[in-house]
């Protein structure tokens, strides 16, 4: 016997997470959940957990909620685009795997929408294959193998266990290096070409890399390749790593540390962007777009401009179909026996 209604396929976007709002006790209960991850922090479990409950958590909220509440929209800046993501990528799926219904969905690693819930809700909803892509264009064990992780953890809490398939990552994607390439040259197009084009990523911690982690050298072959698509010379642009978290030496060189520099060795303009970054978020809108900047004014620069996320732009959601569709098509295809 055959069920009544055709089988349903959905794509899961899953993103890293932020506070329900900005107040210090969300930040708190978000941090917590963030940084008690064996993947983000690995100090052995017990000596961590000291040191989280007794100096992270009690001060670090209040500040970064403060942060937060400078770029709230309404909601933190990462969910409301994940949505508009969401929103966008749907009507590019829908119609791609009659008659079988397609339907996309946002889910966060930390807070909400948590991905076990949203798991949990659409295997309510009778869906049995899924296609998960996480927004971490670099993959790193800190970002998408924490999205491996809180799947891997949900199976375990089920029976009757779905179909899923998903994107490790896309760092050399040529949509994503051409997305990249078009949004620097409309920017530039508008704002003038700078002295140096920083290419800021987000940091890990350098025993994280020494150990085997690849995040760093993805970082590298991205930027290479958008700096090669816009013809830079070497001495144009620059990779760097921001976002510093604890006391441990982190990949380098260190953003902050080389905007001072450049500031007081006669660099006059620099515009920066975050390749790691699928949505706009408080690392970029705070740190890079508000924090750096000063660093460099301060440091004696004359001009700086933070280059927006790929965020919703038409090319970005043009990449996120080629990463997603063919795996939906592939579900479908393993599914010719039912209409
Ligand atoms: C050891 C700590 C951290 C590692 C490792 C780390 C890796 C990592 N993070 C992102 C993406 C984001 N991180 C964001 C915020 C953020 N990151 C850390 C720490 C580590 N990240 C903290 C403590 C925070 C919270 C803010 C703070 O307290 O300073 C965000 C922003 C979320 C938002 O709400 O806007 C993103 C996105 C990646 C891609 C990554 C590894 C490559
Ligand atoms: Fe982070
Ligand atoms: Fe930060």
């Amino acid at each position: 016997m055959k069920p009544k209604l055709p089988p349903r396929i959905a794509v899961l976007l899953v993103n890293l997470g932020t506070p329900d709002e900005p107040t210090a006790p969300a930040v708190r209960r978000y941090l917590k959940q963030f940084l008690s991850d064996p993947r983000v922090i690995e100090i052995p479990k017990f000596l961590w957990a000291i040191i989280l409950n007794l100096f992270v958590l009690p001060s670090r909220p209040k500040r970064v909620a403060k942060a937060y509440a400078s770029i709230w929209e309404g909601d933190s800046p990462i969910r409301k685009i994940l949505n508009g993501q969401v929103a966008l990528l749907e009507p590019r799926l829908a119609d791609s795997a009659a008659p079988f219904r397609v339907s996309v969905h946002a889910a966060m690693s930390y807070g909400n929408p948590g991905l076990p819930e949203v798991m949990d809700n659409l295997r309510d909803e009778g869906v049995d294959h899924f296609v998960i892509l996480p927004l971490f264009p670099q993959y790193s064990a800190t970002s998408g193998g924490a999205v491996y992780d809180a799947l891997t953890k949900w199976t375990l809490t089920q029976r009757n266990l779905p179909n899923y398939t998903i994107v490790k990552d896309y760092f050399a994607h040529p949509l994503y290096i051409q997305a990249l390439a078009d949004s620097i040259r409309r920017f530039q197009a508008a704002h003038g070409k700078p002295d140096k084009l920083m290419f800021s990523f987000h940091g890990i911690p350098q025993p994280y890399a020494d150990k085997g982690d690849p995040y760093p050298k993805r970082c590298k072959c991205t930027a290479a390749q958008v700096a090669h698509a816009l013809g830079l010379r070497d001495d144009e642009w620059i990779i760097s790593f921001q976002s510093r978290f604890g006391k441990q030496e982190w990949v380098k060189p260190y953003t902050d540390v080389v905007l001072e520099e450049w500031g007081q060795s006669g660099v006059r303009s620099v515009q920066v962007v975050s390749p790691a970054f699928s949505a706009d978020c408080l690392e970029t809108l705070e740190e890079l777009a508000i924090e750096n900047r000063d660093n460099f004014l301060n440091a004696g620069g004359q001009e700086y401009h933070y280059i927006p996320a790929l965020n919703l732009d038409e090319a970005h959601i043009d990449l996120l179909e080629a990463l997603s569709k063919p795996l939906v098509k592939g579900w479908a295809g393993t599914l010719d026996g039912w209409a």
